[in-house]
């Protein structure tokens, strides 16, 4: 499913680029002066294949969610039950990504891709609201093992979390999903993605490591030795994608990977959440280059290693609020800024029809 997926992921059509980009100049506004929405506007419709591209509605958030062998490193001060726990929050609506997922009108789905402790009452419910969070049960094995110590995954592992993440992109598309959406919850996970980020970015420990959940001094220096330490260990080679999630990825990276591997696949657009999204898709450009066309950057997180991933992969962000929740919560309030830049191509009358003089 892995092979086949990469094999499906295509260029951008050229031909639906140059008809949006035309299409652009005979707006009525001055050329240029939707900033960013307009080559955004053009690389949609790439995506697509036709002018306009369609508006990217119902957007589905998916967020992964997994723990993390190196949290007994001592590189959060979180305990790793929290992970399970804000699974349970998500559940019940609680959570700031259902918040922004009821403001935005988007689905929420969970998938448990590896969680290590019991998820607080997780098969007590009754039939639930079908229209509310879901929980996808799909555990590959309950947390990583120390990427200090050994592999964190065999291949093996990494695969199937893979293909559970392209398995979820191609469900959430069949039930009409026309973007998705990348969350994430795991504590201790903004060190496997510093670690990712600098395989795949080539960038130093130091500069793709950051705080994450609010680290002090001590445990910042700790998280760049054990980022320092994994690199040294392991040697990943990124260009054996696979390779570089098993030996220091997490269980929701490599399924966050699948998820943007698929979304390229039957060329849905993704829309990217924080460091621990970003990361992934440089492991998804490392399996087909091809697929960066169908991400969309949605915000700059505060981890640095955020803005080195974004900068290997060529994505500006559409928006910039010092963010560093995850969840998905950074891409939910960017889902506005891309409807928008889909809905002028839709909506906004041409120089011509409007009888509007050109300059
Ligand atoms: O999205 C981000 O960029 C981001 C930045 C910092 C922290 N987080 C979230 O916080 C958790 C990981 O933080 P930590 O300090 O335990 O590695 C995990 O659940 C992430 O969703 C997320
Ligand atoms: C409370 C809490 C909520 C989160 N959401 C995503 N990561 C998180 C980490 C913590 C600690």
């Amino acid at each position: 499913m892995l092979e086949s997926t990469v094999a499906a992921i295509r260029p951008l059509d050229e031909a639906a680029m140059a008809a949006a980009r035309e299409l652009q100049g005979r707006l009525t506004k001055p050329a240029g002066s939707l900033g960013a929405l307009e080559p955004l506007s053009v690389r949609l419709a790439g995506l697509a294949g036709a002018c306009p591209p369609p508006l990217p509605e119902p957007a589905a958030v998916a967020i992964f969610a997994g723990d993390h062998g190196v949290h007994a490193q001592g590189v959060t001060p979180w305990p790793q039950e929290v992970t399970a726990q804000m699974i349970a929050n998500f559940l019940a609506g609680g959570a700031v990504v259902n918040a922004f997922a009821r403001q935005a009108g988007a689905s929420v789905t969970v998938v448990d891709v590896g969680v290590a402790t019991p998820i607080p009452g997780a098969g007590a419910e009754g039939p639930g609201d079908p229209t509310g969070p879901r929980l996808v049960a799909a555990n590959v094995r309950p947390g990583t093992r120390d990427m200090t110590v050994t592999a964190a995954m065999t291949r093996d592992e990494a695969r199937v979390a893979v293909e559970t993440g392209i398995r979820v992109a191609g469900e959430l598309i069949d039930a009409g999903a026309g973007i998705l959406l990348t969350g994430d919850m795991g504590i201790g996970n903004t060190t496997p993605s510093a670690t990712l980020v600098a395989a795949f970015g080539g960038v130093d420990a130091e500069a793709a490591t950051g705080r994450g959940t609010g680290v002090d001094d001590e445990t910042y220096a700790r998280k760049v030795a054990v980022v320092r330490a994994a690199l040294a260990r392991h040697e990943p080679d990124p260009a054996d994608p696979l390779g570089v999630l098993a030996t220091v990825g997490g269980l929701e990276h490599a399924a966050l990977t699948g998820l943007i591997l698929g979304a390229a696949a039957r060329r849905v657009p993704v829309l990217l959440d924080g460091v621990i999204a970003v990361s992934a898709a440089l492991a998804a450009a490392a399996f087909a280059p091809d697929a960066v066309g169908a991400m969309v950057a949605g915000h700059r997180s505060a981890e640095p290693g955020a803005t080195a991933a974004l900068r290997h992969l060529g994505l500006e962000p559409l928006i910039d609020l010092g963010l560093r929740l995850g969840e998905g919560t950074g891409a939910l309030l960017a889902l506005p800024v891309v409807t928008g830049a889909v809905r002028v191509l839709h909506e906004v009358a041409t120089f011509d029809s409007a009888g509007v003089a050109e300059k």
